[in-house]
């Protein structure tokens, strides 16, 4: 069914290969002209890595402690929507894949499978006591009694952490999706997660309200409902970042959607130094949008993030291989990762500093408020 993989990028040759291509450019798109998919990547490919020798070891730990749950690599599976296009058993095969793993799997509001059953099914993968480490994606709703909803729903199914999109005030325009008439999911799918929150509505992609009316209060009411620890997801500008901490969230998910909200918003990588000070310590970062290689996953957390997510590569492994695609698609990323920390003379993410990484020609760490050696990501309020 599927041949030997030994790059992301082979699982996408496959996936494409074997999907409908309106499904592949739903997948691959992003905004408009799509100048911010393409800069995720390129971002990674022009920093430099600069190792130091003669002092890592054979054990190279990669586990990381999130909100005080424990992950066995630094990279999430991030949100993403209708896993059911590419496989039949949907974010259930996800799920069993990165709690086999430990790795942490963000549920999309968006799933086609609902976020109780995909919670079950990541339980039955997990390690013996160990908990699967599930956190739950969520845009804020007009209507309040039905983002509440949705949080119960979240907890009631054990999700640890919440996970709130505010990138998308209006949907991005994915030009292809419009060429393609691509607007919703075929017969036999939906949303599973608004299934009944609404009278007479039955989990249609078109409930999900998009509203450029929310404000810093809606998420101090979300903030105010819920014990479980809030993350933005989409916060860019480094005022907004400080406006965050100020509002109590817990984290921020920085991330420009892989591309699909705003275009020629600048890659995230690019803006990880500026947003690592705004927050100085006080609630970690992860990093979303173009991560593809074990050394773009060292670049981001020598850079300040806590931990990375990836996006478009589990659509691809899970369209490649269901569940087992998924699980080989983590195991090649650990190996990466690790096989990238032995290089730079690393025995642990704790020994990723920003003098790892350089721009051509610079000379010292990128971006204007980093210095070497500073380690922000280790602050206060973590783990
Ligand atoms: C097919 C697809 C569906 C997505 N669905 C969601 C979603 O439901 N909610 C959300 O917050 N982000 C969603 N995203 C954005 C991802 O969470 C993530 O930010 C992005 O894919 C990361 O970039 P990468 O694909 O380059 O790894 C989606 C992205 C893709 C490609
Ligand atoms: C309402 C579904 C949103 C999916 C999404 O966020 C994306 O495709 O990027």
């Amino acid at each position: 069914m599927s041949g030997v993989r030994f790059t992301v990028y082979d699982f996408e040759e496959a996936a494409r290969a074997r999907l409908d291509p309106v499904h592949v450019d739903f997948i691959a798109g992003g905004a408009r002209d799509e100048i911010t998919v393409r800069a995720n990547e390129a971002a990674f490919a022009r920093l430099q890595l600069l190792p130091r020798v003669l002092r890592g070891s054979f054990e190279r730990d990669v586990c990381v402690t999130l909100f005080g749950g424990r992950a066995s690599l630094p990279i999430l599976l991030s949100p993403t929507a209708f896993h059911k296009l590419v496989d039949p058993e949907g974010e259930a095969a996800t799920a069993r894949a990165a709690a086999a793993a430990g790795a942490i799997m963000i549920v999309s509001m968006a799933s086609t499978v609902a976020v109780g059953e995909v919670a079950a099914a990541a339980r039955a993968a997990a390690e013996p006591g160990q908990a699967p480490p599930l956190w739950f994606q969520l845009y804020l709703q007009p209507d309040p009694g039905i983002t509440e909803a949705l949080v119960r729903r979240a907890e009631e199914a054990g999700c640890t952490a919440l996970v709130v999109t505010v990138d998308s005030p209006v949907l991005g325009a994915g030009e292809r999706n419009r060429r393609n008439g691509f607007h919703d999911l075929p017969p036999g799918m939906r949303c599973e997660n608004l299934v009944d929150l609404r009278d007479g509505e039955r989990g249609h992609i078109r409930q999900i309200a998009m509203s450029p009316e929310f404000s810093w209060e809606h998420v101090g009411r979300l903030r105010r409902c819920t014990d479980l620890p809030v993350l933005l997801k989409g916060v860019l500008h480094p005022e907004d970042a400080r406006l965050a901490v100020r509002h109590g969230v817990d984290g921020l998910l920085l991330s420009n959607h892989g591309g699909r909200q705003l275009d020629t918003v600048p890659p995230t990588l690019e803006l990880l130094p500026e947003l690592v000070a705004a927050v100085a310590g006080r609630i970690p970062i992860v990093l979303d949008g173009g991560i593809r290689r074990g050394t773009d996953v060292v670049k981001a957390l020598a850079l300040g993030a806590i931990a990375v997510g990836i996006g478009r590569p589990v659509m691809w492994a899970l369209a490649e291989g269901g569940e087992k695609g998924v699980r080989r698609l983590l195991h090649l990323l650990w190996d990466e990762l690790d096989e990238a920390l032995a290089l730079c003379g690393a025995s642990g993410l704790a020994d990723l500093t920003p003098d790892l990484v350089r721009v051509p020609g610079w000379g010292s760490a990128p971006g204007p408020t980093v210095t070497p050696g500073a380690d922000t990501r280790r602050g206060g309020g973590i783990g």
